[in-house]
């Protein structure tokens, strides 16, 4: 378990992270999303001890993480998969962090296996790919067979396999009852991966909350129809109070009614439809609708001429 309260970090004027109170359960995966500069490395750095928060609390297992008497058994970490030293192996690399642990060859055969990086285990880690990098610092955070994980980015790099590997492994860290905390960038590998979302902006917290409900709280599914008689059926689906977009002579997007229902409203004024899809509320969708009004970083739309 992880617990943040009332957690404040300012650099000068700035205040990355504002009075931001969480709880990361075990026993599921709990995302950790937000724009660019919104406060989640600033918020990781805290929980993991390397930044001292201005002000607030951050617990790891229910006990401040420096007075763990064996931190990588409480919190495994991967937060900057280039952090290694380039000249030694991925053996050598994971061996010196177990034997600050007192954790033996077994675990680090262990855990490169896991990691799927036995093969290169002698090779220099300064020529492992972003991918291997990343599975390397994977390793290195399961080494201690901690309770609870914290990963910034951790599919950063990673091939599809990868990726895949990295999904069902979180889950099952998850469901053998250990906390599970990620940030992501990517969507849609975050709404197949994780349970629970906590999202920040601006330093503040935007929302904490199953993923379920989150999709469900921005309904913005929407159906495309492909119809020859686009006016007619625009003018019957307004007549409902539904919104309709016309994107083509021939193309309809309609939001507030689903695909069954439009049919009918079609085959009642004996309109052809030629194709009806539905698209449903994607994660994005319900991020970026989140985060709108604390996104500080927004590219401008580009221009048409
Ligand atoms: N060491 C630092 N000194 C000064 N300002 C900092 C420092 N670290 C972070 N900041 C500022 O704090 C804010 C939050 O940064 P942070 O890196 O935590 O955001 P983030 O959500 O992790 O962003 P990203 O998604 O881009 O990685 C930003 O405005 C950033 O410029």
């Amino acid at each position: 378990m992880i617990e943040v309260q009332n957690l404040t970090k300012r650099f000068g004027d700035t205040a990355a992270v504002d009075d931001v109170t969480f709880t990361v359960r075990p026993g599921v995966v709990t995302g950790f999303l937000g724009p660019n500069g919104a406060g989640k490395t600033t918020t990781l750095r805290a929980v993991v001890g390397l930044d001292r928060p201005t002000s607030g609390t951050t617990t790891v297992n229910g006990t401040r993480l420096q007075q763990h008497a064996a931190p990588l058994r409480e919190l495994g970490v991967l937060l900057d998969a280039g952090n290694l030293q380039p000249g030694r192996s991925a053996r050598a690399h994971l061996s010196a962090i177990a034997a600050t642990h007192g954790i033996g060859r077994r675990r680090v055969d262990e855990v490169l296996e896991l990691a799927g990086i036995q093969e290169v285990a002698r090779r220099r880690a300064g020529k492992f790919s972003l991918g291997m990098r990343q599975r390397l610092g994977i390793a290195a955070a399961l080494l201690g067979d901690p309770q609870t994980v914290v990963l910034d980015e951790p599919i950063n790099g990673l091939d599809p396999d990868g990726v895949i590997w990295v999904r069902n492994l979180l889950k099952q860290l998850a469901s053998e009852g250990r906390t599970v905390f990620l940030s992501s960038h990517l969507m849609t590998e975050m709404s197949l991966t994780a349970d629970h979302l906590i999202v920040i902006g601006r330093g503040r917290l935007i929302a904490d909350a199953p993923l379920a409900d989150i999709m469900a709280a921005t309904d913005q599914s929407r159906v495309a129809v492909r119809t020859p008689h686009a006016s007619a059926l625009t003018a019957a689906l307004l007549a409902h109070g539904v919104t309709v977009t016309a994107v083509t002579t021939d193309r309809l997007e309609v939001s507030g009614m689903d695909a069954p229902a439009i049919a009918d409203v079609a085959a009642r004024i004996g309109a052809r439809v030629h194709a009806l899809t539905t698209h449903a509320t994607s994660l994005e969708d319900a991020y970026l609708s989140l985060t709108e009004s604390s996104v500080q970083y927004r590219a401008s739309a580009p221009t048409t001429s």
